[in-house]
């Protein structure tokens, strides 16, 4: 069971837990809140960093090797490396395999794809510190921002003390000696930024002030992405890692959020779409935590944050749940859904279909999975029931959503090859009607 879902006592001693759990997990269990006593317990010396070596073209690590590490590489036209320029580096702290598998992968350092025009402001949102705002009308589907991030770091606490914290302390103060000795390690990372982009890091906003995360930690804490594609995949390894940009830091949450995030790895940047049109002046939103549960469940996820959410759907929770709970079932009864194996034989009703898509759209849930699976299976049954106008419709629609989750960069070319497949189908199953008929 992984140790953040246990309930520890946290008077139990280093001593006791080592019987059963590895240091490093218990950087997992980060408090939050307003902690008693924090800072480094009595007898226990600040960690001393020990000097870094840097080396750009260095791969030969073991797996589990926690490096420095400035990405990404790039190579000039003779294909030698050099750096990305100063304001395009990300500085980071990742295992010897992750750094492999972004050395490996095809046209690591591409260019960062950059918007059609500006279409944002950071500003002031009300009850909320700063936020990001429209400052046109941005359609379903358009690139916002794509950035490269400052920094990348292990999402736990991370110490270079390596057994060597005493057994007689409890599991409350290993933690805050744990978060003590993140800061020094990742003051290294912060020391390298080009100086822009370090005051811009120390200019974020930081909502772990009283829980013993100094400075940098909480700020990494406060404003870190999490990617699927940025994880420790090798054995014995499951390490998820922070990632923490600039501009796109100042995305408040909603639990209808208006736009989709995704990693991108050639050009090594967090890339923002609008999930649904989005009007000028309106705030532009991400999410922070799971949205196929109730407001309550949702509000507890969201206490780390210190964030009492008071969007639409929690405003109106008595309204809003029943609606969630019917996303949640739709998405349980088609479990298993696999995207572009929609089956042609298969006639699925356009009526639960249609009251489906009305309900998440309602929700405000187009950045969610279960809704591409809707648009995508009422685009196949539009098709099937004959009906041209609503299988374009939805067509559309599904395009636009699967470009966002994939990202790529020519949206109309994309789309115009989903559509000809389709139409393909269509003019197979027409053909194959005839046939029937006959
Ligand atoms: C990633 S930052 C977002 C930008 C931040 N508002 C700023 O001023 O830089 C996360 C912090 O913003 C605030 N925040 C984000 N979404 C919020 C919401 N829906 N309601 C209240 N506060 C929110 C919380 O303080 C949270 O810890």
């Amino acid at each position: 069971m992984p140790l953040r879902t246990m309930h520890l006592d946290p008077e139990m001693t280093v001593g006791q837990l080592q019987k059963t759990h590895s240091i490093s997990s218990v950087g997992q269990l980060l408090p939050y809140g307003n902690i008693k006593h924090t800072g480094l317990p009595e007898g226990i010396e600040e960690l001393e960093q020990t000097p870094v070596e840097f080396n750009a073209g260095k791969l030969d690590y073991a797996d589990e090797q926690k490096i420095y590490t400035t990405q990404p590489m790039c190579f000039d036209e003779q294909g030698r490396l050099v750096g990305a320029p100063d304001s395009e580096r990300t500085e980071c702290f990742i295992s010897g395999y992750l750094k492999r598998k972004i050395a490996s992968t095809p046209n690591i350092g591409a260019r960062i794809p950059r918007p059609s025009s500006t279409m944002y402001r950071i500003s002031e949102s009300l009850g909320k510190g700063l936020g990001m705002f429209a400052t046109k009308d941005i359609p379903a589907g358009e690139l916002i921002l794509a950035e490269r991030p400052l920094m990348i770091v292990p999402i736990t606490a991370t110490t270079t003390r390596d057994g060597d914290i005493p057994k007689h302390l409890t599991l409350h103060q290993m933690q805050q000696v744990l978060l003590q000795d993140t800061e020094v390690v990742y003051k290294v990372l912060i020391d390298r930024l080009e100086p822009d982009r370090k005051k811009a890091f120390y200019e974020l906003a930081n909502s772990h002030l009283h829980n013993g995360s100094g400075p940098i930690l909480g700020r990494i804490r406060t404003n870190g992405f999490g990617f699927n594609e940025m994880r420790d995949l090798a054995p014995g390894m499951c390490g998820g890692y922070s990632i923490v940009c600039d501009e796109l830091s100042r995305l408040n949450h909603s639990c209808s959020p208006n736009t989709f995030h995704r990693w991108d790895m050639p050009s090594f940047t967090v890339q923002l779409r609008a999930a649904r049109h989005i009007k000028k002046d309106e705030e532009i939103t991400t999410t922070y935590i799971d949205l196929t549960t109730i407001a309550a469940n949702r509000q507890k996820q969201l206490a780390p944050y210190q964030i009492v959410c008071n969007c639409t759907s929690c405003a109106n929770h008595s309204v809003s749940d029943p609606r969630r709970l019917a996303c949640i079932n739709w998405e349980k009864q088609n479990a298993g859904y696999v995207f572009g194996h929609f089956d042609p034989e298969s006639k699925p009703a356009l009526g639960p279909l249609m009251a489906a898509y009305k309900t998440y759209v309602a929700e405000g849930l187009e950045a969610t999975s279960g809704f591409g699976q809707v648009l995508e299976m009422l685009m196949g049954s539009c098709a099937k029931h004959g009906d041209v106008p609503n299988t374009k419709l939805f067509a559309k629609k599904f395009g636009v959503w699967k470009l966002s989750q994939n990202g790529s960069a020519g949206n109309s070319k994309e789309l115009e090859r989903l559509l000809m497949a389709l139409a393909k189908w269509m003019s197979i199953m027409k053909t194959q009607q005839k046939l029937k008929l006959r």
